[in-house]
């Protein structure tokens, strides 16, 4: 389970409001979509995030408990532009963040524990359409390929927390659409939050269980940086309803693929909970 709670967040950059007063609690399993202009802070609040950088005040509480002072695994992220490495192939690049995990001095896993790696790897390189082309290089692969790379590296480390900046920005829309498929489904099977930021909002609302704009409430013609964004409108964007069935339908499609064996879900995921209608 994870929740994420924003509590009067403020972040300055010296004499610089960018971001002011933002409060926000965030259920477990939420997708939410961040949108506003450009400059407004929406890439701010996804650092902060992944504590990449910090408040200047108010506190940001993940499962209650304030939030960890550096970047950790249990938060990922995939940007715009592809953050592969590009002289690893395919599977060394998703393999790489758990050997740096598990081995901090060598960053690589030796003998069993290397096999066991790599066909977690091979299936979730599976899983995103990528099984053929393990051994190549990310300079052999289309963006849209490049991006199911990023979203395989991000999600080898099991995150709680998945942040995705502008993901499909740089996509042509035949790409963007099959990527807003894969995303959603892994979104579902993973049982992770996600929190994105998009310039689209017909992607949007496609992909959020709530969507938030924001940007700045007042202004100061004479001091354009005395004040700073906060979220300006908050949107449920699919009901409760349309969202257990979501969840109920991959559920479904999981225990079918477990039991076709075609599936690198992990035997000990947890089980969806029953269908809340008093929400
Ligand atoms: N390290 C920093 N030092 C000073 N100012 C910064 C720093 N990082 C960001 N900013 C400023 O904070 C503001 C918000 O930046 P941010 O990248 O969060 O905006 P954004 O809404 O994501 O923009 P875009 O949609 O164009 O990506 C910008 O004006 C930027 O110049």
């Amino acid at each position: 389970m994870t929740t994420i709670r924003f509590e009067n967040v403020w972040k300055e950059y010296d004499e610089r409001v960018v971001l002011e007063q933002v409060n926000l609690s965030l259920d477990d399993h939420e997708f939410l979509v961040i949108i506003g202009p450009s400059g407004v802070g929406k890439t701010t609040l996804l650092r902060m995030l992944l504590s990449q950088e910090q408040p200047s005040r108010g506190k940001i509480l993940i499962d209650g408990d304030p939030i960890a002072a550096e970047p950790t695994a249990d938060r990922g992220v995939v940007f715009q532009r592809y953050s592969v490495f590009p002289h690893r192939t395919v599977l060394g690049n998703v393999m790489m963040g758990p050997q740096w995990a598990g081995a901090p001095l060598l960053g690589r896993f030796f003998g069993a524990r290397r096999k066991a790696l790599e066909e977690r790897a091979m299936a979730l390189l599976a899983r995103v359409g990528l099984g053929e082309h393990a051994d190549k290089y990310p300079a052999q692969l289309s963006g849209g390929m490049q991006q199911r790379l990023a979203l395989a590296q991000a999600l080898i480390m099991k995150p709680k927390v998945l942040l995705l900046d502008e993901p499909f920005g740089a996509l042509d829309p035949g790409t963007r659409r099959s990527m807003h498929e894969l995303v959603g489904e892994l979104w579902e099977e993973n049982r992770m939050t996600i929190v994105m930021v998009t310039h689209d909002l017909p992607e949007a609302f496609l992909l959020g269980t709530r969507v938030i704009a924001v940007d700045r409430r007042r202004n100061d013609p004479q001091a354009p940086e005395r004040f700073g964004a906060t979220i300006v409108s908050d949107f449920e964007a699919k009901c409760r309803s349309v969202r257990d069935s979501r969840l109920f339908e991959a559920e479904r499609e999981r225990v079918r693929l477990t039991l076709l064996g075609t599936t690198d879900v992990p035997a000990d995921s947890p089980p969806v909970p029953a269908l809340d209608h008093s929400r």
